[in-house]
This record gives C-alpha cells, structure tokens and sequence, in this order.
C-alpha cells in the first residue's frame, strides 16, 4: 500500500484570512512540497495572484463553488497529483462561503481518492472582528465552525479582551472540541496545523449522520451573489480610492468581502486592495510579473449589489 497523501481544507468564512495562512505555510522554511488548490466565489480569481508563488503548484477552480458543480474537477486535480512523486501535502483552499462537509465527504467517498489521500484536519479561520454577525447571517459560517478540528480565531489585534471572549464562547458552544488558538495575520506555529491526524470520521457522523451517503444536498445563502470587473484601461488613483473607500464606509454592511488587482496610471507596480465589510488594506505588491498584461481584476462579493452601481462607479475612475 503506498503512502496516503494529507490533505488539509483549509476554510473560514469570507475575508477571515484564509489566504494569509496559505501564504505564510508556503512562506515558511519546512523544505516540505505541498500542491495548493484554490476555489473562489466569483468567476474572477484573484486569489492565485495573491498566493506567493513559491515552488507549489497553485490549481484554480473558479467554475462554481467546490461544494456544489465542481466536485468532479476536484477529483480530477487529485488524481493528477497522485502520480506525482515527492508530494508532502495538498492544502485545499475553500471559498468563503462553502460548506466544508461536502469536501471532505470527498476524501471518503470517491474510492481512488480515498486510496491514496488522507484527510489530516479541517482548519477553520474565524474573524475575531466579523465572525458573530457571520454567525447571525449565514448558515455556512456555523458549518465551518461545527467541523472544524482547528479553529484559528484570528485578528485578535482589532479586538479588545472582552470582546475576544465573548467570541470565542459563541465558537465553543457551536463546537465544543476543537482546538482554539488565537492569531494574528494567522501566526501561528505550523506543527500546529500541519500533519495532525486530526479528522475523525466519528465526531461528523455525529454532526451529520448522512455524511457518508453520497451527495450532501445543501442550500446556499442565495442573497450572496459576486460582481467581477475587468479593465485594460489603468484606473486614475484618485479617483479609484475615492470611489472604493466611499463605498466601503457607505456599503460596507453589504459588502462581505472587495478585492482586486489594480493597474494605476503612473505606477509602475501592481496595487492590491482588500475589503472585508467596511475595513479595507491597500499595498503595492511588486512589478507586474513579466509576460503578463498589466489589466485591472476587482471582485464584489455580497447582498444587493445591484443596487449599488458598481459598473458604473468602476468606469468612472478609469483614467482618461
Ligand atoms: N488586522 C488584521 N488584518 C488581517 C488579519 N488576517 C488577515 N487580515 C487582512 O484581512 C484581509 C483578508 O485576508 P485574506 O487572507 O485574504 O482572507 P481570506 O479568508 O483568504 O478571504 P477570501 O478568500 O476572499 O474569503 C486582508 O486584507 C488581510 O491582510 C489579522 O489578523 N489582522
């Protein structure tokens, strides 16, 4: 029998910091060969160019969320990497609004897939400032937290003692055996979420008794829809930071999670920006990677975004 490969989900609902804890396990010195695949909500992937490009192979799935349509691409990617040689691990990153039990019925359901993989853990990334309101709003959120073996509840620099507490008791009473541990930007030591042999069939079987009974029927919050804009034209800085913080400020209560890849006129690097409700982080994130076009790529994710002129805002800030 050869060795069973391990596969981390890692998961958490939008902006939590999913990607900053992929980066930082790519980032670190563990001379370990991992295999990376990204699902992201919205037909735009922005993750891929956000991951670090270490030595790891980043497979994208932005065709449909990993829990729903695009299982089978799933167990194709999978049975790719089984012929590779050498591979320590595969980190599966999922969107932020999937439910992690159909991934990991995967591990158990598809026989090849359940040959050569193992699943190690189910790691959950809490936003300490969003993650009771996630609760509130979305059923998807508590699911995430209910498999999970590991929770980093992370950010706890944007929130004080009290109000850390008062999160963390609404995470242990929605899942009272995994283990918590606070973070911020995600740093935490990698022997504690790697290699595990955390997963345990019996405590799902207890979530969820038909865990094993091939597909999962389950609903998404259907009021989350994704806007992806695209242009070839840079942006007028100005007018682009402007446009994007009055939003925020003003939609922010709508707009779960912003992110983009900016080309601006006048600079030479790639300009980044982020947005989970109202907070938002900009940085410039080096020169254009060569042989690739300088365009501009920004995903909305959220309620009612129709009504908030995102089309005709963008086009505005393009500049003339
Ligand atoms: N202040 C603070 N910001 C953080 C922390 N962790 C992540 N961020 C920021 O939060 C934003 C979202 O982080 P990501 O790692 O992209 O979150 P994600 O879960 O991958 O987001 P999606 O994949 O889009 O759902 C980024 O601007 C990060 O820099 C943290 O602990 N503290």
């Amino acid at each position: 029998m050869q060795d069973q490969i391990p596969v981390t989900v890692l998961t958490g609902f939008l902006g939590a910091g999913k990607t900053t804890l992929l980066n930082r396990i790519l980032t670190e010195n563990h001379g370990r060969k991992f295999a990376v695949i990204i699902n992201e909500f919205g037909e735009t992937g922005i993750d891929n160019d956000l991951v670090t490009q270490a030595d790891e192979e980043v497979f994208e799935m932005n065709n449909g969320c990993i829990c729903c349509t695009v299982r089978g691409d799933l167990i194709r990617i999978i049975g790719g990497l089984m012929k590779r040689k050498g591979l320590d691990g595969i980190l599966i990153e999922t969107t932020g609004l999937a439910d992690p039990a159909p991934v990991a019925q995967t591990f158990y359901v598809d026989a090849d897939v359940a040959a050569r993989t193992r699943l190690d853990a189910i790691l959950t990334v809490a936003d300490a400032v969003n993650l009771a309101t996630h609760l509130d709003e979305s059923h998807e959120a508590a699911e995430q937290i209910a498999f999970a073996d590991i929770v980093l509840l992370n950010k706890t620099d944007l929130v004080d003692a009290g109000a850390l507490a008062a999160v963390e008791a609404r995470l242990r009473a929605i899942n009272p055996t995994a283990k918590i541990i606070r973070t911020a930007r995600c740093d935490v030591d990698l022997d504690q979420v790697l290699g595990l042999k955390a997963f345990e069939l019996d405590r799902i079987l207890e979530i969820e008794p038909d865990f094993m009974e091939g597909d999962h029927a389950h609903e998404h919050d259907d009021g989350v829809t994704s806007i992806s804009l695209h242009s070839d034209v840079p942006m007028n800085p100005d007018a682009f930071q402007k446009w994007f913080s009055t939003l925020l400020r003003t939609q922010g209560q709508d707009l779960l999670r912003s992110k983009g890849i900016i080309d601006m006129a006048g600079e030479d690097e790639r300009y980044v920006i982020q947005g989970v409700h109202m907070l938002m982080d900009g940085n410039h994130m080096g020169p254009w990677p060569e042989g690739k076009k300088r365009e501009t790529k920004l995903v909305f994710i959220g309620r009612n975004l129709e009504a908030m002129n995102l089309r005709e805002g963008f086009e505005a800030c393009k500049a003339a």
